[in-house]
């Protein structure tokens, strides 16, 4: 674990981030105290385990294919097979490694073909994505040009299936961090930040924002995706307890109370550029994520309710300046 991160400081000793090393040190060594008691060092092995094995090509601009079906024997896909499902469930994805398709819960690729289309162009930009999952979109951040991506989640399982991945492309310039938004200080460095399917997750949103403002240098793009309700300004929904069986959603505003919470933390030029119900296609059980998925979630006499009776998942793409 040391190795990752030290490779990550090594990266940006001599950028502007450098300021981050004041609390980032020592923020890991507590994570890593903290992960000898739990899962970590199982799947710790499970990665000392992977078999060493070179693909022949890598895509991460027009999907996360890493590999090829012809670079590896029959054995080693058997091997690779098991290992990586060690790491279910598999949520964010799909990655294709060596031919094998990981059929995540989360057709996470629909998500960025919605959001690619309307942000500015990545090409040298340094990017962060707060709440990662497993680094889907940050490889396909890379692939559309970023100079440097780090991704933060404080799940230990996303990080391992991340680093899975990065095993067998270990670009340098592509990061996931074990931390959670509240632990980031300003680092007002990043040319964009994006942060999906998180704010609904947060009890002070509107601090949630100012946090994520914090990391963008003046005149740098947010790129926000969340759930929202249909209504107007003075419409948020608050969930009694739980929404879709989430336990931890607190706000889910309209998209013009949205705004109005992104112009009150200081942002500008603030556009919705998407709004999409998610599909039963997009979110599924399949064999990489056996659990529960959207079909139930969902009243089963109406698929624009939610179990609950709240109105389905409809989730919104917000574009704003720093
Ligand atoms: N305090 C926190 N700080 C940062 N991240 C957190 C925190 N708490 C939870 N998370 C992380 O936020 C992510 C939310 S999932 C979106 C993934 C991806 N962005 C996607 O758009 O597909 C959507 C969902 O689960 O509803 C999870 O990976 C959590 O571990």
């Amino acid at each position: 674990m040391n190795q990752w991160f030290n490779q990550f400081y090594q990266h940006i000793a001599c950028t502007d981030l450098s300021h981050w090393l004041n609390t980032l040190p020592g923020q890991l060594q507590h994570w890593q105290d903290q992960a000898r008691h739990g899962d970590m060092p199982k799947w710790q092995k499970v990665l000392n385990n992977l078999p060493e094995l070179t693909p022949s090509n890598i895509d991460v601009r027009t999907q996360v294919a890493i590999g090829q079906a012809e670079d590896i024997s029959d054995g080693e896909r058997k091997q690779l097979t098991h290992l990586l499902k060690r790491f279910m469930p598999w949520r964010k994805g799909p990655f294709s490694l060596f031919g094998i398709d990981i059929d995540t819960e989360w057709r996470s690729d629909w998500k960025w073909d919605r959001v690619l289309p309307h942000i500015s162009d990545l090409s040298h930009r340094k990017v962060l994505d707060i709440g990662c999952g497993s680094g889907y979109h940050l490889w396909r951040m890379r692939g559309e040009g970023a100079e440097l991506v780090v991704g933060i989640d404080p799940s230990d399982l996303f990080l391992c299936q991340f680093q899975a991945i990065k095993q067998y492309h270990p670009d340098p310039a592509v990061h996931l961090l074990p931390l959670g938004v509240e632990q980031l200080p300003a680092l007002k460095a990043f040319d964009t930040v994006f942060s999906m399917g998180v704010l609904y997750h947060r009890r002070s949103p509107i601090d949630f924002l100012a946090q994520l403002r914090a990391q963008l240098r003046p005149g740098g793009e947010l790129v926000l995706e969340t759930l929202v309700v249909e209504g107007d300004i003075h419409t948020v929904l608050m969930p009694e307890d739980r929404y879709a069986k989430m336990r931890n959603v607190w706000y889910i505003p309209s998209t013009d109370a949205l705004q109005l919470w992104l112009r009150r933390v200081g942002f500008k030029d603030i556009r919705v550029v998407d709004t999409d119900q998610t599909s039963l296609a997009e979110q599924r059980r399949t064999s990489w994520m056996e659990n529960e998925s959207l079909a139930d979630f969902l009243d089963p006499n109406d698929v624009n309710k939610t179990i609950e009776g709240y109105p389905a998942p409809l989730r919104a793409v917000l574009v704003a300046t720093a």
